[in-house]
């Protein structure tokens, strides 16, 4: 099981100071919408250029123009990019076409996505390799969590790998455990706790013991 660090509220600068000091814990630094949104692509370029031994997720939330803008995202340096599930196939397909041609990953943010029963196999057919499901945080300001969305979920997906992301902590990550997704998102609860270090070495340990 994977941890993904998902970095949404850093200035670039305080990023890669985080990083340093949490990148033994973690697997794939998320360079979060709004943190892409504020440091542009120079923000993937530095992560992979300054943490080669991790993998990098653009989570650029792709609605349309999908070769392209994924292109973007891969020329930079990311690993992953992130496009919406609830978009039209042909934006999926030319995600999925440069991913081949690069030999990068695409993830499927499934926010808003209701029909996972017709979805799903719709995008494994794509050839998406990680479909996740994700409870925006103005989701999370209402009080919904992921869970419900993981267990329905794990009906449909056959092959893709599933992550799961939206306001998890020490405190909750081992009920996501417990559905066994291949990846675990992690922003707020490693990052706006008190102490970063400490939160992010019991979410690791819970998730490696
Ligand atoms: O994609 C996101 C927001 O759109 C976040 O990166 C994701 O939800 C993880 O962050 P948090 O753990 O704080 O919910």
């Amino acid at each position: 099981m994977k941890l993904q660090l998902a970095i949404d509220e850093l200035s670039l600068e305080q990023a890669l100071i985080q990083v340093d000091k949490l990148k033994q814990y973690i697997d794939i630094v998320e360079i979060g919408t709004p943190f892409l949104i504020d440091a542009g692509r120079k923000a993937v370029e530095q992560m992979k250029r300054k943490f080669p031994e991790l993998e990098i997720l653009c989570d650029a939330k792709i609605m349309d123009a999908g070769a392209y803008e994924a292109q973007l995202a891969y020329d930079a340096g990311a690993d992953y990019v992130t496009v919406l599930g609830i978009t039209d196939d042909l934006t999926i397909k030319g995600c999925v076409e440069q991913a081949k041609k690069q030999g990068r990953k695409v993830m499927v943010d499934m926010i808003c996505v209701k029909d996972f029963a017709t979805r799903i196999p719709a995008l494994e057919e794509l050839g998406v390799d990680v479909i996740a499901v994700h409870t925006g945080a103005d989701q999370q300001q209402a009080g919904r969590t992921p869970i419900e969305d993981l267990i329905e979920m794990k009906k449909y997906v056959k092959k893709a790998q599933i992550a799961v992301a939206g306001g998890i902590n020490s405190k909750t990550v081992e009920d996501y455990m417990a559905l066994q997704p291949d990846i675990v998102i992690v922003g707020s609860g490693i990052l706006n706790a008190v102490d970063p270090v400490h939160e992010v070495e019991l979410v690791h340990r819970l998730l490696t013991d």
